[in-house]
């Protein structure tokens, strides 16, 4: 079988930097940033090599994908995740996101009416409130020079996941508790995983554990293991109260009429409630929806401000937000949200070039002929560059990579392929909470936008340049340093 994948890979083409034996493990030894570095690379490599790039990562066969239509099918039959996602079953065991197929089906077929429109809606009165504090924490730092954004946004977008929150008493709150040890252990635990994916050095557990490293490791790990323990004995114990003083109420759980807002009441009722998830299957899905929910929304937020602040143009356009939305500093309500069509076009130019998520990696089981006639055998992982694909000027122009929240107008977007834009991926493992996302992004966008004005040194090239790093998702380097002014009431619109 080795030798069947070696013969089928030495047919693709392959990257001009491969070394023998160690293939392209000498590129991933530098920090995060020098990692996300060489993945945009090989993506334009791939797009010159018409779409397809073998690598070996020691003796680890990957390939890196960008064209829309091998895309598409490698999403649709390769559903299994790449083994390098094992490093994040440390934190999350089998959490829906990284699962092994045959348990992920049965988590994803529960999590699905959670995330229903009618159900999603029911949210944005918390987006609205989390953002009016974000508001108020921002205002420390308005008028005051550059600040990195990000310990704002990363809270905001914690505290809008409604996982962790309890009517006795166990509540996150990390915005206004921003040095939570579980945001701390968060981050620091993401980069470590990133770190093991990619420095061969750190992959066999035995050499692992006896680095410096490993340490502090498990000490994140029981940080938020313990955390969200206490957050689901506590929601257990006021489900069994709530039981005992109301017995005559009927305790069936309505989706329709759902208002606790919380994920956590969800899963355990979705689930089959005593008889369903067990604690640790609860912890293992908190843990999901908080990883997979948290970083990615902030990051979205963070760049976009970022873009404002760098393109003034830009911004003049979003004063043209409905005046009605700006009138008073009343919260934000759902049709507000429908009615930001620019502000969404400019998420959706901000996520074409920054996605949050730069690259998806499959585990190709059985060999696949893919559309473009390239065969990918079996045993071999499968990187899909959603970076790569939206910066490809075959499907996006020859000024792919310039800034232009227009190309999202209706009447110029066209695209020929669904996966020429796939920020929440695609196929039946795609983001199951994109419509969220994008409430919370735009909630979150318009609030902090209809009291500041976003100040960065302009950018002269209307092809954006941000320095991005990968703590597995992409992040800016900075921080997301920003200046934010107030805006003055009389002068808008
Ligand atoms: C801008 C924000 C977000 C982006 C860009 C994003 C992107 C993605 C991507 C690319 C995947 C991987 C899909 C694959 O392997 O094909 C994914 C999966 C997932 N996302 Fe998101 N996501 C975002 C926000 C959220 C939010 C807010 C939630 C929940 C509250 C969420 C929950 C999930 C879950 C549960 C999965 C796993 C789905 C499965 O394997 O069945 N995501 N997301």
């Amino acid at each position: 079988r080795r030798r069947h994948m070696v013969k089928l890979a030495a047919a693709l083409p392959g990257p001009r930097e491969e070394l023998p034996g160690i293939g392209l493990a000498h590129k991933f030894i530098g920090d995060t940033e020098a990692i996300m570095h060489q993945l945009q690379h090989f993506s334009y490599e791939c797009m010159e090599n018409d779409g397809v790039l073998r690598g070996w990562l020691g003796n680890t066969l990957f390939f890196v994908v960008v064209n829309p239509g091998d895309l598409e099918m490698v999403l649709k039959t390769c559903l299994e995740k790449d083994d390098l996602h094992r490093f994040i079953r440390t934190v999350i065991g089998n959490g829906g996101i990284f699962a092994p197929v045959s348990i992920w089906r049965r988590r994803r077929k529960i999590l699905v009416p959670a995330f229903s429109p009618k159900v999603v809606e029911n949210f944005v009165h918390v987006f609205a409130e989390q953002s009016d504090k974000l508001v108020k924490q921002l205002s420390r730092c308005s008028g005051k020079g550059k600040f990195q954004a990000w310990p704002f946004l990363s809270t905001y977008t914690l505290d809008s996941v409604c996982v962790f929150e309890t009517a006795i008493g166990v509540k996150i709150n990390a915005q206004e508790n921003p040095d939570s040890p579980f945001l701390r252990a968060m981050c620091d635990i993401l980069n470590m995983i990133c770190k093991r994916i990619f420095h061969l050095w750190l992959q066999p557990d035995w050499l692992f554990k006896i680095l410096p490293m490993y340490k502090k490791h498990q000490e994140c790990i029981h940080t938020m293991h313990n955390f969200t323990d206490r957050v689901i004995e506590s929601k257990r114990e006021e489900l069994k109260r709530e039981k005992e003083s109301k017995p005559e109420v009927d305790h069936e759980f309505d989706l329709g009429a759902y208002k606790k807002q919380t994920f956590l009441d969800l899963l355990i009722h979705l689930s089959g409630g005593e008889r369903g998830y067990s604690n640790v299957e609860l912890r293992e899905e908190v843990l999901t929806l908080t990883i997979a929910g948290t970083d990615t929304s902030a990051v979205a937020i963070g760049f976009t401000l970022q873009l404002l602040g760098k393109y003034p143009e830009i911004w003049e356009n979003i004063q043209s937000i409905p005046r009605v939305i700006f009138e008073d500093d009343r919260m934000l309500v759902k049709e507000d949200l429908m009615k930001l069509k620019y502000l969404e076009r400019v998420v959706k130019e901000s996520l074409r070039l920054f996605p949050p998520v730069p690259l998806i990696i499959r585990k190709v089981l059985e060999d696949i002929t893919l559309p473009s006639g390239r065969i990918l055998p079996a045993g071999s992982g499968v990187a899909c560059s959603i970076w790569g694909v939206h910066r490809d000027p075959r499907y996006w122009g020859p000024d792919a990579e310039r800034f232009d929240p227009d190309r999202f107008l209706p009447e110029r977007f066209n695209l020929e392929h669904a996966c020429s834009y796939m920020p929440f991926s695609n196929g039946p493992r795609n983001c199951i909470g994109y419509q969220y996302a994008l409430m919370s992004i735009k909630t979150a966008l318009s609030t902090i936008l209809r009291k500041y004005r976003v100040i960065m040194d302009t950018e002269e090239s209307p092809y954006p340049y941000i320095r991005v790093k990968i703590d597995i998702m992409m992040k800016a380097v900075d921080g997301y340093e920003l200046r934010l002014e107030r805006r003055e009431r009389d002068h808008h619109i």
